[in-house]
């Protein structure tokens, strides 16, 4: 594939703070259809390197988007196109939750909620759905519980409709039956013809889930590639430090940290 046709493409991309660099020559591409894991040791860069590809932290080299630079993406036309779930989903209005994800519309130019029109309204009810929130869609995010609200927020992601899907943590405040599910519902995403990139800690669901595995080590990337052949036993060494059990079960790939010598 040329270099041209790839979804997203990152050439020599740096970021730096202080004149300290985080980012090193991030080069790669990346194809619709896919859900990328990208993971590292804390302080590697990923979040840094999330918020360059979604625009929100200026970087050095180049960025493009289906083959237009990064920068040259109307505001507006960029929010349509790379929706952004950042860490920690922190929200302080008085919103209810389907209010929250009805603001994913906002790129498409629902200004009001409360005027939703019919296909609108139906792309944020599924959203609620794909995330298991239908059920606190009427009430106000600020009273919902960690896991509720990072639920929501994904929600409000997914009802952009964007071809790429950029997710800081997503999995992080949740129990484990919505880590899988949420897992799924990216997985779904790709399935359905999004680049999905989420930052992960999650290796296990990372190896189990995800289509490839991207490594970032001190802001370098190190490794990518398939789980299976990325996340080996070598790697978790030279890049985390640990010593991990990776085996099989029912055919899928399991990595669970080990020691840390
Ligand atoms: N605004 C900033 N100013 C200065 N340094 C920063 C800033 N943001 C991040 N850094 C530093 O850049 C490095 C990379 O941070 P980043 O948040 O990208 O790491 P990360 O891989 O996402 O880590 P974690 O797994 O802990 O979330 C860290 O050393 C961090 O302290």
């Amino acid at each position: 594939m040329s270099e041209a046709a790839h979804l997203l493409l990152a050439e020599g991309v740096g970021v730096a703070y202080g004149g300290c660099p985080v980012v090193t020559e991030a080069a790669f591409g990346l194809d619709a259809g896919r859900l990328v894991a990208l993971v590292g040791p804390n302080g590697a860069g990923k979040t840094t390197l999330l918020r360059a590809l979604g625009g929100l932290t200026p970087s050095t080299g180049r960025i493009t988007v289906a083959g237009t630079d990064l920068l040259k993406l109307p505001p507006r036309e960029r929010a349509r196109r790379i929706a952004f779930l950042p860490q920690g989903h922190v929200v302080h209005w008085p919103l209810s939750a389907r209010d929250v994800v009805a603001l994913g519309r906002y790129p498409h130019g629902l200004a009001d909620p409360a005027r939703m029109g019919a296909r609108d309204a139906a792309i944020v009810d599924a959203a609620l759905a794909r995330t298991d929130a239908s059920a606190f869609a009427g009430r106000q995010v600020t009273t919902l519980s960690g896991g509720e609200r990072a639920r929501v927020m994904l929600a409000r992601v997914l009802a952009v409709e964007a071809p790429i899907l950029l997710a800081d943590e997503p999995t992080a405040a949740l129990d484990p039956r919505h880590q899988i599910g949420i897992m799924a519902a990216l997985r779904e995403e790709a399935r359905r013809g999004a680049l999905v990139i989420a930052v992960t800690h999650d290796l296990g669901l990372a190896a189990r889930m995800a289509d490839e595995v991207m490594v970032i080590d001190r802001g370098r990337i190190v490794a990518r590639g398939a789980p299976r052949t990325v996340l080996t036993p070598q790697l978790m060494r030279e890049v985390y430090g640990v010593d991990a059990l990776v085996t099989e079960h029912a055919g899928e790939p399991v990595i669970v940290p080990w020691t840390a010598p």
